[in-house]
């Protein structure tokens, strides 16, 4: 088909965003701490307490950021997968011209200026993917209503589909496994060098406060949990001993467990080799590469854990990207079925395949907080 006879398909990938100098730290705190999706209070109660947050946690997050150059890396390894995705998924001439964008959520690029340049373009039709395998209402959820809004503000009006979640998408497993698999081996001849027991998988995902699960009725807990299984079983190793955990808490509120630390303390006390998995990431960033890396490396050496071995996100593997080619592919038989999700910024905002039992979505009469 002639590049002028190609529908314009425009897929939006939507992530987390981070600050892009020691200057942004705090601006992009504010801008986190301020959405109702994280802090559920009416204005101006949540702009006053995100005012005082994010001068507060300023000075600790400057820090963090110091140890990978006073930013974070997230933008450009956003980039490369939205590169190799528009290549793969131009590969195939099934009709549509396709442009991969990015929206960030808290920082550079923001969702009002990918909305006008999706719209620039002249996109017939937009599927919105979200770089987060597992739903929740404090990204998915939170990124998707942005969008909306964003489209609203700029009069973008292609119809539009939204990717609710893939936890168990074939090849995010796939890439997960095979580059977890790899880190195991590791840890295993180095295991097996020192004469000690078989490692312990920890896949760590990005906690969230106990109420978003509870309350709210994400599926995002549950999601990870089904992703941890679908990859140790493609792993087929048999006997292994593999454990789910929670990185990353800020704030006095109780958040879901078990956390991270708990579980490399608990290796440190039985001697167990651990290898550490980021399974609701797919990008390197501060989490990874200063927590995993760095904090929870020296906890580990400090808890006399033996063997601490971190796996990469999967970030472009070409597995994860032709997963997310099927994710694109399945959105578009959606939009095609069902036609364009509802634009008005008051909707729940995401659509939950019916194989993923996305808890919010099932039922109609849970609101989630802030949405
Ligand atoms: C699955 C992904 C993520 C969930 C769920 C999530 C929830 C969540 N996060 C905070 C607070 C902070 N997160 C910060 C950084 C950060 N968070 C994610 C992803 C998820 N967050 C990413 C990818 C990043 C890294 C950004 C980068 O470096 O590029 C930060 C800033 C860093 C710091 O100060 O520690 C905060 C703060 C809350 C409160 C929350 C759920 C309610
Ligand atoms: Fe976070
Ligand atoms: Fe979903």
């Amino acid at each position: 088909m002639s590049e002028t006879t190609r529908k314009k398909r425009a897929i939006v990938l939507f992530n987390l965003g981070g600050p892009d100098s020691p200057e942004a730290v705090e601006p992009f705190l504010f801008n986190l701490f301020n959405d109702p999706a994280i802090i559920s209070l009416p204005n101006p109660f949540r702009f006053l307490l995100a005012k005082l947050i994010s001068r507060r946690r300023a000075p600790i997050a400057r820090e963090i950021y110091d140890h990978i150059g006073g930013k974070s890396p997230l933008l450009e390894l956003t980039q490369e997968q939205a590169d190799a995705l528009q290549v793969a998924l131009n590969e195939e001439d099934d009709g549509y011209e396709n442009r991969c964008f990015i929206a960030m959520r808290y920082w550079k690029p923001f969702a009002d200026d990918t909305a006008q340049a999706v719209k620039a373009w002249g996109a017939d039709e937009q599927i919105l993917l979200p770089l987060y395998p597992q739903f929740s209402t404090t990204t998915s959820g939170s990124s998707v209503k942005d969008w909306k809004r964003a489209c609203h503000k700029v009069g973008l009006t292609a119809p539009i589909k939204t990717a609710c979640c893939y936890p168990t998408n074939p090849g995010f497993v796939e890439a997960s496994a095979e580059m977890i698999r790899a880190g195991y081996d590791r840890a295993l001849a180095k295991a097996n060098e020192l004469g000690i027991d078989k490692p312990r998988v920890l896949f760590s995902a990005h906690g969230v406060p106990k109420a978003v699960i509870t309350k709210r009725g994400d599926p995002y807990q549950s999601q990870i949990e089904k992703t941890s299984a679908a990859v140790v079983e493609k792993m087929a190793i048999e006997g292994l001993d593999w454990n789910v955990c929670y990185q990353s808490r800020v704030g006095p509120m109780e958040w879901i467990g078990p956390s991270t630390e708990h579980e490399i303390e608990r290796a440190g006390r039985e001697g167990k080799a651990i290898v550490v998995v980021p399974i609701a990431f797919v990008t390197e960033h501060s989490e990874t590469l200063v927590e995993l890396d760095i904090e929870y490396g020296e906890l580990a050496y400090e808890k006399n854990v033996p063997i601490y071995e971190r796996v990469r996100t999967v970030c472009s593997h070409p597995k994860f990207i032709n997963g997310l080619v099927s994710v694109v592919k399945q959105t578009q038989a959606e939009l095609d079925e069902k036609g364009s999700d509802d634009y008005t910024v008051e909707s729940r905002g995401w659509w939950c395949p019916d194989e993923h039992s996305c808890a919010v979505a099932k039922q109609p009469g849970l609101k989630p907080a802030g949405v």
